[in-house]
């Protein structure tokens, strides 16, 4: 079964082409790194994946269901992790999980079994009953992917979830993510950090609005090592 699906997406800002005719498949249960220089598109495509925005040009779809013509159902199959933080700082960490899962229309004990085990994933339970503005960035972020969790999609999208935490905070992050494809959650995780990426990860490298590598990280990197490769692929005119 397949988690995300992008068949032949353009997207242009006017005369500025953002996306040029790119298309990928994400297996469901499978960690997909998408890389890409700053420019290269990666938040268009998420807003796309996520129908902040729209286009004519392409098609999406999440968990099986076309973005198009079924986004309800496709956006329900999808946890979001945005680039900037959206905690409600005054909050506890459990109430920021309770206020989302109403959201959903998830309440009493169903919501309080979920936000125990979204927690646990992250190993956050003991932070539940703290403020988020006590908490440290790659707490505050752990407790945001727990959050995006909780209704249970089968697709996590998060575009550069590390940008400004430190590199303790910045490994520890990318190791829980990448444990969550063990319950069989499909992750696309936006980044331009090739340390981010495991080799039997899978890889597409995004630049100048197209897909210029797409496969299993170390056989795209081959005898190189990733950086070398991203950095061959992306200093290269297109
Ligand atoms: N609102 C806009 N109007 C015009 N051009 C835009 C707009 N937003 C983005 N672009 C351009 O579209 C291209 C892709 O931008 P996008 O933000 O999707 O890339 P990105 O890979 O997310 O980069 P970054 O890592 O810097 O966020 C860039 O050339 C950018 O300058």
């Amino acid at each position: 079964m397949s988690g995300v699906e992008v068949s032949n997406l353009s997207y242009s800002y006017g005369a500025k082409q953002a996306l040029d005719d790119v298309s990928f498949r994400v297996e469901a249960g499978k960690f997909c790194a998408l890389l890409g220089p700053n420019g290269a598109g990666k938040s268009t495509l998420f807003n796309l994946l996520t129908r902040l925005f729209t286009s004519p040009n392409g098609r999406i779809t999440i968990a099986g269901h076309d973005l198009n013509s079924a986004p309800r159902a496709a956006l329900a199959q999808l946890g979001i992790v945005f680039q900037q933080t959206t905690l409600d700082l005054d909050l506890t960490v459990r109430q920021n999980l309770s206020y989302f899962a109403a959201l959903h229309g998830i309440a009493g004990r169903d919501a309080a079994i979920r936000i125990e085990a979204s927690l646990d994933k992250l190993d956050m339970l003991e932070r539940a009953g703290e403020k988020a503005r006590t908490l440290n960035g790659g707490h505050r972020r752990r407790a945001e992917i727990a959050r995006a969790l909780i209704h249970d999609p089968v697709v996590l999208l998060l575009d550069e979830p590390t940008v400004g935490l430190d590199a303790a905070a910045r490994a520890s992050i990318t190791e829980h993510v990448h444990r969550l494809t063990d319950d069989g959650t499909t992750v696309l995780w936006a980044t331009h950090l090739t340390d981010e990426v495991h080799e039997d990860d899978r890889l597409v490298i995004l630049h100048q609005a197209r897909v210029l590598a797409d496969g299993i990280t170390k056989e795209v990197s081959g005898d190189g090592s990733l950086q070398e490769t991203f950095l061959t692929l992306t200093t290269t005119p297109a």
